[in-house]
């Protein structure tokens, strides 16, 4: 027998309503903003114990009223109430909403134990032990039937894992952990068959059924799956053209004239009179008196209404005959003590875990995620290759005669370049997907992100001393620099200041720029310019572009790497003089931090900009 469930926080009962919901955007034109109405009035409200379903054709705006009711869209444009238990929506309430959004993010090499376990620690509550926590993220493994795919990766493009429903059950899993009174779900069905579809549409109702409210968009049920629903909102181009019990709405229909003629899902139907598709649907006689009007003076559409002819009739219906019924149930007060309607809007935040636990979790989780990048066998090929190509053109340099000093210098400019290089594209490249889950995961307050940002600096020093170990130790050794332990060490310690700073500007434009493209074009720019002022080309740069030296890490450790291979023997290298050491390492450790210290602005600033 298993041992008794652990229980996350006690559900909440939460009655949301919703009245007169708009939210437009302002598009920027090139003269002038133009403004999309993208929802129009929208009322309705779903209680604790039951599932609403919001239907439409795609671009009907179901996710973006999902986002709204979510609190996920506090946008000034958005008009219209909105409320949880007769209050408005508060931050406290993050910790009691759940939400599952369209795309699965995920990392894809945790597995689905590791995934749901870290979940676990970071968000469920202090009072509850380590033990505790696994304990539940062991029994929510169960309950959603993914004992059998526990031990497997999750997966993704490049790399085989669960399945798509397993995915999707995970990314549930990982909301409802927390055991959220409130669950949002957009698409839950989305790219799965009828029979995985139908298993997390039960899955729903089971959730609701325990007394959460759950809300979720979907796309074209199957029958069978539709019937699952409790209630229903049909959206036609942002404006409501049905809400209430989802069993009623065939009747609904039909009342107002519009009934399938032929055997059809309801969902099928619904879809298509939300998309004025009428084909084999009768269509009542006010709508056909509009076209015998229009077509008397167009002759243009066969007999048939547009679809914009449909969609405004359906309006018209629902706003006279259903609207302000709606409308006055949602004044009824809801059937619970003040003491409970208060819990959803206390004004304090409360983290799952401590700001050292957030920082020991999600290292561990950083280590154990990009261990797989790191250790990819295209990176060391990479590496390796470029290293071996490198010691087989220096082969065995020498450094007594000026011939070869200069030479050489071309080897240490290089290692500088490319140590600078790497780096940055390597940040750029690996920072959307990372993008991705860090404002999901701050959306839903798992924790601070100074936290984060501390552990995903940490955790990838001992994985970024890796790479430089090997390739310094095939060139250093074929190329024949300078042989003595220090001297090794002191480079190694130079190439490794370099990659550290180069990183922290990476994730400072892929934090910038969210546009993959526009970051690795001023990537390219910024690291050429760099280089360029790096002192090997141009030894006398012209004094108003000179401070780009200051602030170039391949410049100071070019210069670094000089007075380590040949302060011994020559007081300058092509006319650049050795000096300053300690200058140049001063330079290189304040450019770790200074980099990294505008990643972190980058990152809160990127916050703001997903409203999470
Ligand atoms: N920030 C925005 N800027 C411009 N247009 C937007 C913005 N947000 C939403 N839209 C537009 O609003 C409409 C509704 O979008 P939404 O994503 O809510 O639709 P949907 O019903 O969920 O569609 P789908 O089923 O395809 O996901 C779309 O036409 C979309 O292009």
């Amino acid at each position: 027998m298993r041992k008794q469930k652990i229980q996350a926080e006690p559900t909440l009962p939460i009655y949301l309503k919703f009245k007169d919901v708009t939210y437009k955007v302002i598009l920027k034109g090139i003269r002038t903003n133009v403004e999309k109405e993208i929802l129009n009035g929208i009322t309705g409200s779903v209680n604790p114990g039951e599932v609403l379903a919001l239907m439409g054709p795609s671009g009907s705006g179901k996710t973006t009223l999902l986002n709204l009711l979510g609190g996920r869209l506090n946008q000034p444009t958005a008009g219209g109430s909105v409320t949880y238990n007769d209050q408005p929506y508060s931050k406290s309430l993050k910790s009691k909403i759940g939400f599952v959004t369209q795309d699965d993010v995920l990392f894809p090499h945790l597995t689905v134990r590791e995934t749901l376990t870290y979940a676990a620690r970071l968000r469920l509550p202090k009072t509850l032990t380590k033990q505790q926590k696994e304990k539940r993220a062991v029994d929510v493994i169960y309950e959603l039937g993914l004992d059998r795919c526990q031990d497997t990766m999750i997966g993704g493009s490049f790399v085989r894992g669960v399945s798509g429903g397993e995915r999707k059950r995970v990314c549930i899993g990982n909301e409802i952990i927390i055991n959220p009174s409130l669950l949002f779900l957009d698409e839950p069905t989305s790219g799965l068959d009828s029979t995985t579809a139908l298993r997390i549409v039960q899955m729903l109702h089971d959730i609701a059924e325990a007394g959460k409210t759950v809300i979720t968009t979907i796309h074209q049920p199957s029958s069978r799956l539709f019937h699952k629903f409790d209630k229903l909102i049909l959206l036609g181009k942002g404006n409501l053209l049905y809400f209430g019990k989802a069993s009623g709405a065939m009747e609904y229909f039909s009342s107002i004239g519009c009934s399938p003629l032929i055997t059809m899902n309801p969902a099928e139907f619904l879809l298509d009179l939300a998309n004025g598709n009428i084909n084999d649907v009768s269509i009542p006689s006010e709508l056909e008196d509009k076209v015998h009007t229009e077509n008397s003076e167009t002759e243009t559409r066969n007999g048939k209404p547009s679809p914009a002819d449909v969609q405004e009739y359906l309006v018209e219906a629902y706003e006279t005959r259903v609207a302000d019924q709606e409308k006055k149930k949602l004044m009824i007060p809801i059937p619970i003590d003040e003491e409970l309607k208060a819990k959803v809007c206390s004004p304090k935040r409360e983290w799952g875990a401590s700001w050292w636990e957030q920082y020991s979790i999600l290292f561990r989780r950083g280590l154990k995620e990009r261990r797989h990048d790191y250790f990819s066998w295209l990176r060391v090929t990479q590496v390796a290759s470029t290293a071996t190509i490198l010691g087989l053109l220096w082969w065995q340099s020498e450094s007594t005669n000026p011939k070869g000093l200069q030479d050489q210098a071309g080897l240490l400019f290089f290692i500088a370049v490319f140590w600078g290089f790497f780096p940055v594209f390597t940040a750029i490249f690996t920072f959307p997907q990372e993008r991705a889950m860090l404002s999901k995961e701050r959306a839903a307050d798992m924790y601070r992100l100074s936290a984060y940002f501390v552990a995903r600096t940490t955790s990838d020093l001992p994985l970024d001393l890796l790479l430089p170990v090997l390739f310094l130790i095939i060139v250093y050794f074929m190329a024949g620099l300078r042989m003595d332990a220090g001297s090794f060490f002191l480079t190694m310690l130079t190439v490794f200041l370099c990659i550290v700073a180069a990183q922290g500007l990476g994730l400072a434009i892929g934090a910038t720029l969210m546009d993959l493209k526009r970051a690795t074009t001023l990537a390219s720019v910024t690291v050429m310019t760099f280089m360029l002022a790096g002192g090997y080309f141009v030894k006398k740069v012209p004094i108003f572009i000179s401070w780009i030296r200051y602030i170039s890490f391949n410049y100071h450790t070019y210069k670094l790497l000089l007075k380590v291979q040949y302060e011994h023997i020559t007081p300058n290298v092509n006319g650049m003089k050795i000096d300053g050491g300690l200058k140049e390492v001063s330079a290189l450790v304040a450019m770790v931090f200074g980099y990294r210290l505008l990643a972190y602005i980058s990152l809160r600033r990127m916050k703001l900009q997903t409203g999470a």
